[in-house]
């Protein structure tokens, strides 16, 4: 499976807030966005999603246009799932249970499979089945975070976004959750396209990262690449330059190594962070 953009710009009350976009997203790959506020990260995957009915350029699935209505206007993507950035914005129903069945009932799925897939979900997400009577609306953020995700896994999406999926949750639920979600990921080999402001998070998920700036696609390329080559590329889009220490972090949640500086010194730290570049055979352009 293959989702591409093909010069794709969208234009809303005059604005260019998408400009000349071309990309491929490529199978079982973990693909992160970021760039600063109003860059278009979340207009780019509504684009994806079909969410945005007119844009100028070609969308394709797999070489072949993606359907549009008899006025020409772009179809929400069933096989696409769209986790929104504030889980209120998508949980409607009373119980859990209602919540995480509407959309295979509306595929059509037998009781048996219904079942079988609300326990597999469940599991998926570390959510107790003692929840699946329960108003989603009166758990914690945490948990109401965790029913939207689940309400969209449950549909077998071959391609998840998730926009920030982890603002407002503590460092621990935040890391079980994008563990979680990696392992289904890896498990089914699907695509995810992660929208998120957190570099540490971004270094130890993705394979590889695009970065908008201002409407544009600055650059999309391999994780390593860029926290172990193109660095400046985030100080082009206008993002903070990660700290020497925050470097080394970050390369750490790359390479899945404790990396140790002699000192606390900039220098020191400079000085390994160089080491593992020239050890990858990589020449630091930032
Ligand atoms: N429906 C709309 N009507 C008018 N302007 C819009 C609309 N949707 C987005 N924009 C504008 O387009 C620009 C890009 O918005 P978008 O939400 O895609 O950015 P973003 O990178 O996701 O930002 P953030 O990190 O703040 O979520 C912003 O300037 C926003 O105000």
């Amino acid at each position: 499976m293959v989702y591409e953009l093909n010069d794709v710009s969208v234009r809303i009350n005059g604005e260019e807030i998408l400009q000349s976009v071309s990309c491929t997203l490529k199978e079982g790959k973990w693909i992160s966005i970021i760039g600063q506020a109003g860059a278009g990260k979340s207009t780019f995957a509504k684009v994806i999603k079909g969410l945005i009915p007119f844009f100028k350029g070609e969308y394709t699935h797999n070489q072949q246009p993606l359907p549009r209505d008899s006025k020409g206007n772009m179809k929400v993507v069933p096989q696409i799932g769209y986790v929104f950035q504030f889980p209120e914005h998508q949980i409607f129903e009373t119980t859990v249970y209602k919540e995480l069945t509407f959309a295979p009932k509306v595929k059509g799925e037998s009781p048996e499979r219904l079942e079988e897939a609300i326990m597999m979900v469940m599991g998926q997400m570390g959510l107790s089945g003692d929840l699946l009577q329960e108003n989603p609306f009166q758990l914690s953020g945490g948990l109401k975070r965790l029913i939207a995700i689940a309400s969209v896994l449950i549909a077998e999406p071959e391609l998840l976004i998730l926009d920030e999926p982890t603002a407002g949750l503590d460092p621990i639920s935040r890391t079980a959750l994008l563990k979680q979600l990696k392992a289904w990921q890896g498990e089914k080999n699907r695509t995810v396209l992660f929208i998120s402001h957190q570099l540490e998070d971004v270094a130890e998920y993705s394979d590889e990262v695009m970065i908008f700036k201002k409407g544009r696609l600055l650059v999309h390329l391999d994780v390593n690449e860029l926290f172990l080559k193109h660095i400046a590329f985030m100080e082009q889009a206008g993002l903070p330059l990660p700290e020497p220490i925050q470097l080394l972090r970050l390369i750490e949640a790359i390479s899945g190594r404790i990396l140790e500086p002699a000192s606390c010194r900039e220098e020191d730290i400079m000085q390994l962070v160089r080491s593992v570049w020239q050890s990858r055979g990589l020449q630091n352009d930032g």
